[in-house]
């Protein structure tokens, strides 16, 4: 495995006619590495789509370190420019040019042989409509329309922001499943996107942003493991009893009208057992594993818990720099709406 993007310490300001500064990225770190799907999410305005703008040269940092495959970007971004392929503002096409002749021409633009477009009209599926003009294109063909062009140059790494916008669920699903394609053919992929199901769905590395700082980032499994804690769904006649049971068993007990969270269950026999023994039978006992939505939610503020102050969260050794090549990541870094930062346990 080996680096593809890295950002650290990136900083934009923009300067506004009224207002004054605006803080868009605040020292924020990115790491993808090959062969990963890695997710890029944040809440609309955290600073996906100006980290990427900075990374292209879109726009001029204030100040950071940023590589791509190891060239300095985006000084030396041409000398790597043609294992790149992006789409970052969406591409405006001539509504009248057929699909396939749009990807002709920017084939010939771009001095890739034009071979290449039949292959991948045939990749991202839209070989059989090639022939109708764009502006009788869904919206989500002409982001695959988009995503041909950004391929026809044969790409190592894709970046691609918010490709769901704006699509319906199939749209969506042909999405995500053309991204597991080009995963499966070696190309690695970020895509932005403050759809978390998705994210999930289609990607194995998460990159966390919340007010323009990275506010987690590893393997989805492990962000996911990280923040599991290990809460229990207990469904049984008589709640109070249970409760007071349970309690008295020295489980931690969170009341809802029809049913009881227990919390920090290293064992969950342990419900079942308590409460059967004095007669009560349980209907379900159920882990509510965390799904990155919570995560999220949790890490930007507004979940049921504030990031920081849960005992997962410990003092920090580092910022997430330190660690052994190949060693997933597992550095939190928490955003300006927490109240301390940690690392979350493996
Ligand atoms: N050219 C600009 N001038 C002034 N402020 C800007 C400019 N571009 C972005 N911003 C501000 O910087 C912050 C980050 O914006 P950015 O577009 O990077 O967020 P995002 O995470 O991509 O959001 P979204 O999901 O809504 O696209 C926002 O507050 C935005 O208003």
């Amino acid at each position: 495995m080996s680096t593809v993007i890295e950002i650290s310490g990136l900083r934009k300001t923009f300067r506004r006619l009224r207002g004054g500064a605006h803080v868009a990225l605040d020292g924020f770190d990115l790491l993808v590495e090959s062969g990963q799907i890695h997710g890029f999410l944040g809440p609309n305005g955290s600073g996906k789509t100006t980290t990427l703008r900075a990374l292209l040269g879109l726009v001029r940092a204030d100040s950071g370190r940023m590589t791509v495959f190891g060239e300095p970007a985006p000084e030396r971004l041409p000398q790597v420019a043609g294992r790149v392929g992006a789409i970052v503002e969406s591409p405006q096409f001539f509504g009248n040019f057929t699909g396939r002749r749009t990807l002709r021409l920017l084939a010939v633009a771009g001095g890739v042989p034009t071979s290449r477009v039949d292959a991948v009209l045939e990749q991202v599926g839209l070989a059989d409509r090639a022939d109708e003009r764009v502006r009788s294109y869904s919206l989500g063909m002409k982001q695959r329309l988009a995503v041909a062009s950004a391929l026809l140059k044969e790409p190592e790494l894709l970046i691609l922001d918010e490709p769901a916008n704006g699509l319906d669920p199939a749209g969506i699903r042909e999405m995500r499943d053309l991204m597991r394609d080009l995963a499966a053919a070696g190309v690695t992929v970020l895509v932005s996107s403050h759809i978390l199901a998705e994210i999930q769905l289609i990607c194995d590395h998460v990159t966390i942003i919340s007010r323009g700082r990275r506010v987690v980032a590893g393997r989805v499994d492990e962000v996911l493991a990280g923040f599991d804690h290990g809460e229990y769904r207990v469904r049984v006649a008589e709640l109070d009893r249970a409760a007071e049971l349970l309690g008295a068993a020295g489980l931690t007990v969170v009341g809802h009208p029809d049913h009881l969270v227990v919390q920090q269950v290293a064992d969950p026999t342990a419900i079942a057992r308590t409460l059967g023994e004095q007669g009560l039978w349980v209907r379900e006992v159920t882990p509510l594993t965390p799904d990155l939505e919570s995560v999220f939610l949790e890490l930007t503020g507004t979940g049921h818990r504030s990031a920081g102050t849960g005992p997962e969260h410990t003092a920090p050794p580092d910022r997430g720099t330190g660690r052994d090549a190949g060693e997933p990541e597992r550095v939190i870094e928490l955003g300006p709406t927490a109240t301390g930062s940690g690392e979350v346990p493996a």
